[in-house]
């Protein structure tokens, strides 16, 4: 990229989060990613810098090690003219869903990082003008606290995505609950895995967004969002499983459409080529909460038939999900058993200052840094030593709880060979894939007290509230019948 001719014609709003907004290039296939902050709460352009450079650094030597070279893309830092940063922020103004404009995008320091456009992911080596297809899924914290700090009896039975919907139904964030449990997305078992894609679908809220060409077909941007439309859906996606058949529109081809797109997602998040260092965490089965959430709408259903859920079938080693998971469970203490060692940290720091630094509190994220996240032990010795090791490892835990999982999908002929590219077939095509994850980035030291303070939130507003309604919940959820004739599809 030449950045002494940055033209903002050239780009397009792509998509944001809370922390950071992505635009996208028109032609090439690359992303230019901006730190967005509060109006009032500007940072100089030198923090602006590092904070980037934190972030390809922390991808590089921490993530790319657990999760794996071919799964992790750092990007680079570049230096961008301020004239064509203010211009790409007036264009793009008018794209942003209202409820992102509380922050701005930084404008003044003229640094962003760029990344391949990971929803228009060349899966060939030469580039060629074939449709892609990508699936962008935020799949959330898949297991249940194992840790005997935890104090809340629900923590341990429900998890907490399915406990956290009820608070963001009854705060407005969405609008209804959804059905979609982490836990039977990372169970390995088929069709727990197929009842939760098809719930995300259902329910999309900010956990999964389809794009066609780099475009977004499919998503919601918050609770004002239409309701999703499955037609409109099914008739971006035909082209893709159903090439030359003349599969006929109306409720059986959305039907048979949207069952191919999770039959091909459930293949791809199963695959597994990538070598990288994988094995570096290695978390002992003793280390495990309940395989099942017992809010998951797909067990509760089991149950009401007289059935077992099937646990886990076990994420094959080499996927995404399975890695993911395992720096999830980095957690080993739950935020009720890390808080008073962020406290412990915290007072060491207000009596010595100047030892952040030395703590790697706000990086450098470097070799040094990663080597210390494998130590697994949980045996307080009271030190500050061992405190330090269990925040960090906290913090990236809580990195790969929010992160999202790009799956990118290209069709290829019926008799092209493989040469090397993953392939995943569906019944009347077969497509060329390839699996990222973004939003890698280390979640700040300073968001400990908030995390512990939202997590009593959950808790207290799922047990006060919901379980004591649970009769009623259970009734009024189940009345679709859709649930239970789901677990009899072979998948
Ligand atoms: O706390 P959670 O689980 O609600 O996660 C937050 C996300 O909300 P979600 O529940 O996924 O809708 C939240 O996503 P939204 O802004 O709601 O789309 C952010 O990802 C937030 O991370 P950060 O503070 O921007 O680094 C996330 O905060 P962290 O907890 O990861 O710091
Ligand atoms: N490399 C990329 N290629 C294509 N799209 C991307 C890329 N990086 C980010 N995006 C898009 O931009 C959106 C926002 O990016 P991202 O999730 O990193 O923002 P964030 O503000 O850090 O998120 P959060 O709200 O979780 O803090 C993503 O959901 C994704 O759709």
């Amino acid at each position: 990229m030449d950045e002494g001719k940055m033209d903002e014609n050239e780009w397009g709003y792509h998509g944001e989060g809370n922390k950071s907004l992505v635009v996208a290039h028109a032609q090439r296939c690359v992303v230019l990613r901006f730190l967005k902050f509060p109006p009032n709460r500007k940072k100089t352009s030198e923090e602006i810098f590092q904070h980037l450079q934190n972030i390809v650094d922390f991808g590089k030597n921490v993530m790319k090690e657990f999760l794996g070279e071919n799964y992790v893309h750092c990007g680079e830092v570049v230096q961008l003219p301020l004239e064509f940063v203010k211009q790409l922020c007036l264009k793009i103004q008018c794209e942003r869903p209202e409820s992102r404009c509380d922050k701005d995008l930084d404008t003044l320091s003229g640094y962003a990082l760029c990344l391949p456009n990971l929803a228009r992911l060349q899966t060939y080596r030469f580039t060629e003008h074939r449709p892609i297809l990508c699936v962008e899924i935020k799949p959330k914290c898949g297991f249940i606290p194992f840790s005997s700090d935890v104090t809340h009896e629900m923590k341990h039975k429900v998890c907490r995505y399915c406990m956290h919907q009820h608070l963001k139904v009854a705060t407005g964030k969405w609008k209804q609950i959804s059905k979609y449990c982490p836990l039977d997305l990372y169970s390995g078992n088929k069709q727990r895995m197929y009842f939760a894609l098809k719930s995300l679908l259902q329910e999309a809220q900010n956990n999964l967004k389809i794009f066609k060409n780099g475009e977004l077909i499919y998503g919601c941007k918050d609770a004002r969002s239409p309701v999703a439309d499955w037609s409109e859906l099914a008739r971006h996606l035909k082209p893709f499983f159903f090439p030359s058949n003349g599969l006929a529109s109306g409720p059986h081809c959305t039907r048979a459409v949207i069952r191919e797109l999770v039959r091909v997602i459930t293949r791809v998040l199963l695959s597994g080529s990538d070598k990288g260092r994988a094995g570096a965490l290695r978390l002992g089965p003793g280390l495990r909460g309940p395989l099942v959430c017992e809010a998951s709408p797909f067990s509760r259903s089991l149950r009401c038939q007289g059935k077992n859920t099937p646990e886990r079938s076990g994420l094959p080693k080499g996927c995404l999900l399975y890695k993911t998971l395992q720096v999830q469970m980095l957690d080993l203490l739950d935020i009720e058993g890390l808080y008073p060692l962020y406290r412990r940290v915290e007072r060491y720091l207000e009596e010595f200052p100047e030892e952040r630094k030395t703590l790697q509190i706000d990086g450098p994220y470097d070799e040094a840094f990663y080597q210390r996240l494998l130590d697994l032990s949980t045996e307080d010795d009271g030190t500050v030593a061992f405190a330090l090791t269990k925040v960090q490892q906290y913090r990236v835990a809580m990195t790969a709880k929010d992160c999202s999982i790009m799956i990118a999908l290209s069709p290829c002929l019926q008799d092209a060979s493989s040469d090397q590219r993953p392939i995943v077939p569906s019944s009347r095509s077969r497509f060329a894939f390839s699996v990222s994850v973004l939003d890698l980035d280390l979640k700040p030291y300073e968001s400990i007290p908030h995390q512990y303070k939202l997590d009593g939130k959950i808790v207290n507003y799922y047990s006060k509230t919901v379980h004591a309604k649970d009769a009623a919940v259970m009734s009024t959820r189940f009345k679709d019948s859709e649930d239970c004739t789901l677990v009899l599809h072979k998948v």
